[in-house]
């Protein structure tokens, strides 16, 4: 695992496809937030993905692109997160779209930038379930096995608990936790607050803030000081 990717306890996601003006960019990324993640589902293209990183690059955080499609990677990024999608019902989504960009970049790829995810959806109704046909069903017993997939089989430094456009289970969270040694978990979704964000930094390694940055900027930037104050930091 990436030293540096391993200490983030808060980051944002900004999402190429939303607008967002420069007095509130800067708001942001000199927030004290650890990254931020330059990701979304849908209308991701080259050009507002290049877009937003020389934006993002005027600051001194670590800026990461979270890739969605292969025609929006582009050079320049700190690290490149890879998600694989291991409750989806398509092969595409866990391993053939990775399969075509290896072929297309694998010869290039600098590895000391790549951190693959594991993720796990569990908000049925978010666009990211939609689209990878995710089977959102799942007990606490399944995501525990996710997790031990991820971390002991598949070995991967990062498994996302993902209800994107919903706040999630605290206890699914924290019993996920509770399985995982090396593998950092990652939790994003609604939080919307410096009260969720703190419930969830108790137990995620690293809390993902995403559509409140849109919606409500001045309790996105709460969410950082509920994450960097905690008495266990
Ligand atoms: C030239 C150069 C520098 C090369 C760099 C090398 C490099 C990084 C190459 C890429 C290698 C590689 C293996 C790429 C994988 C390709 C790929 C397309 C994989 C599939 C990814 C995937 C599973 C996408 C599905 C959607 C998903 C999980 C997206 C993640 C982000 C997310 C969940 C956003 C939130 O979405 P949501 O709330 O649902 O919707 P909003 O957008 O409205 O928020
Ligand atoms: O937009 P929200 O609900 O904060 O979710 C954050 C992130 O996990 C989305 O991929
Ligand atoms: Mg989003």
């Amino acid at each position: 695992m990436l030293m540096e990717v391993g200490e983030w306890q808060h980051v944002f996601k900004l999402d190429p496809n939303k607008e967002i003006s420069d007095e509130d960019l800067e708001l942001v990324c000199e927030s004290g937030t650890d990254a931020i993640l330059v990701g979304g589902t849908d209308g991701v293209t080259l050009d507002n993905v290049l877009s937003l990183m020389s934006r993002v690059r005027r600051y001194s955080l670590p800026c990461a692109l979270e890739v969605s499609n292969i025609e929006s990677v582009t050079p320049g990024f700190d690290f490149y997160f890879i998600p694989s999608v291991l409750n989806s019902r398509k092969t595409d989504w866990v391993v053939d779209l990775h399969i075509e960009a290896l072929k297309e970049f694998g010869d290039i790829m600098n590895w000391e930038e790549i951190v693959a995810e594991g993720y796990c959806i569990l908000n049925e109704d978010c666009k990211a379930a939609k689209l990878t046909e995710a089977n959102t069903n799942l007990s606490k017993e399944d995501v525990i096995a996710y997790a031990r997939l991820a971390e002991r089989m598949f070995n991967l430094p990062v498994f996302y608990l993902e209800y994107s456009g919903r706040y999630g289970d605290p206890e699914m969270v924290q019993a996920t936790k509770q399985t995982l040694e090396k593998t950092r978990l990652f939790y994003g979704g609604g939080i919307t607050t410096a009260e969720r964000a703190k419930e969830m930094a108790a137990y995620a390694d690293t809390i993902v803030v995403g559509n409140v940055v849109y919606d409500n900027l001045p309790e996105a930037l709460k969410t950082v000081t509920a994450v960097k104050n905690r008495k266990d930091n």
